[in-house]
């Protein structure tokens, strides 16, 4: 007998109560409620005073440093010393001389002491193996055109016929990695890292009895969290062809224990999930007038239901590797909470609005919509 609709029904508003009870699990400060035009956002559950503390994100559920500074920046907190190299650092002995960098032994310990059968590490390594060497590209990549997300869903198609027929033998499926050059040293290399720590994560979580609750509670947020992988494949297509070139890396070369994790649609939403809630890793914090430095990102999926704006009421700060989100102003219950994506506050609307679009929405904060009808763009 089938499943009745009401049943179905049923289930799916007991999801939707897990989730919101999962979102809200987050802060005493806000719930994250669903807007009429920006998605879901987070409401002040009671009046907060200027500098309160709302949200502190103890550590990233997967982060990832751009090959530039693989050596120059801590692999656990993301300290930087002026271009020097950091002095500790975790090897593989059986796979070269390949290393994971730390600024300290306490950093180093605490990737340990996370690093469960040094299954992290090594996979690390093999993609720090890999991307040592590539070849110059050749540009002989051809440019696909996108039209609508059907394009995109049967390109995904091929990828998993391409899946079903690879060989079972190790030796053999390393004949079927696509090309990759030099010029995949930037983005896919930073992102087979990040989806690195995103499935170890996962796997930990469902092997291990961990009392690590914060973890548990990033990862169903991480289920939660918005994909931007349509918008950001028609703006881009190339990045489609990325983003199977990843995919067949983790089918291919990822370890046998994440596998069972590694599909299409799964992949697919946890690179979607970074492109519009990665948080950038910068040597100065928001605010600074020194020159910044990218370093790479990372994703806290508890700081991601804060929406933008161009008036914040919420500053967030980083230390080491934890975020922490500090009210600039006194807030008033049920008023949005609301953070900088880390753009130019003082340009004018339009100014702002070309700068956000790289996120792939239309800013509708308060002050926008207010100068939107100031200036008479809207009637
Ligand atoms: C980090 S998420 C924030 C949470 C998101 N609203 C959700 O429901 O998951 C970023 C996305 O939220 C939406 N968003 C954030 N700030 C916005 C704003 N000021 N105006 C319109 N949309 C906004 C955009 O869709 C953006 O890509």
């Amino acid at each position: 007998m089938g499943i009745k609709h009401d049943d179905i029904f049923e289930q799916q508003q007991n999801d939707n109560e897990l989730e919101l009870t999962k979102m809200n699990e987050i802060s005493p400060y806000f719930k994250v409620v669903e807007t009429e035009s920006r998605g879901r956002g987070c409401f002040a559950t009671k009046r907060i005073s200027k500098d309160t503390l709302v949200l502190k994100c103890l550590r990233p559920l997967s982060s990832t440093v751009v090959k530039p500074f693989k050596k120059e920046v801590c692999q656990w907190c993301f300290h930087y010393d002026r271009g020097n190299n950091m002095k500790f650092k975790l090897s593989n002995s059986t796979k070269g001389n390949f290393s994971i960098f730390f600024c300290s032994q306490v950093c180093l310990d605490e990737f340990k002491k996370d690093d469960y059968q040094s299954i992290y590490l090594n996979n690390l390594i093999v993609i720090e193996k890999f991307f040592a060497n590539l070849k110059q590209d050749n540009n002989q990549e051809t440019e696909i055109k996108l039209t609508s997300k059907e394009d995109i869903d049967n390109a995904w198609k091929d990828v998993e016929i391409w899946e079903s027929n690879l060989p079972l033998k190790e030796s053999k499926r390393l004949n079927h990695l696509p090309e990759f050059d030099s010029d995949d040293n930037n983005d896919v290399y930073v992102e087979l890292k990040y989806l690195s720590g995103i499935l170890f994560q996962l796997y930990k979580s469902q092997i291990l009895e961990t009392d690590i609750t914060f973890m548990n509670l990033e990862l169903e947020n991480f289920q939660l969290l918005q994909s931007n992988e349509y918008s950001k494949c028609l703006k881009y297509p190339y990045l489609l062809q990325k983003f199977i070139k990843i995919y067949k890396f983790v089918k291919i070369l990822f370890p046998a224990e994440f596998q069972f994790l590694v599909n299409t649609k799964f992949i697919r939403s946890a690179i979607g999930k970074e492109l519009g809630n990665a948080f950038g890793i910068w040597s100065k914090e928001e605010g600074s007038n020194e020159f910044q430095e990218y370093f790479g990102y990372s994703v806290y999926p508890s700081a991601s239901f804060f929406n933008h704006s161009c008036s914040p009421n919420l500053k967030r700060e980083r230390i080491g590797n934890t975020l922490i989100f500090k009210t600039i102003t006194d807030i008033e219950k049920n008023q949005e909470l609301c953070i900088n994506y880390g753009y130019n506050l003082n340009g004018d609307l339009l100014k702002r609005q070309s700068s956000l679009k790289e996120w792939f929405f239309d800013c509708n904060c308060n002050r926008c919509e207010r100068e939107k009808f100031g200036n008479g763009i809207i009637e």
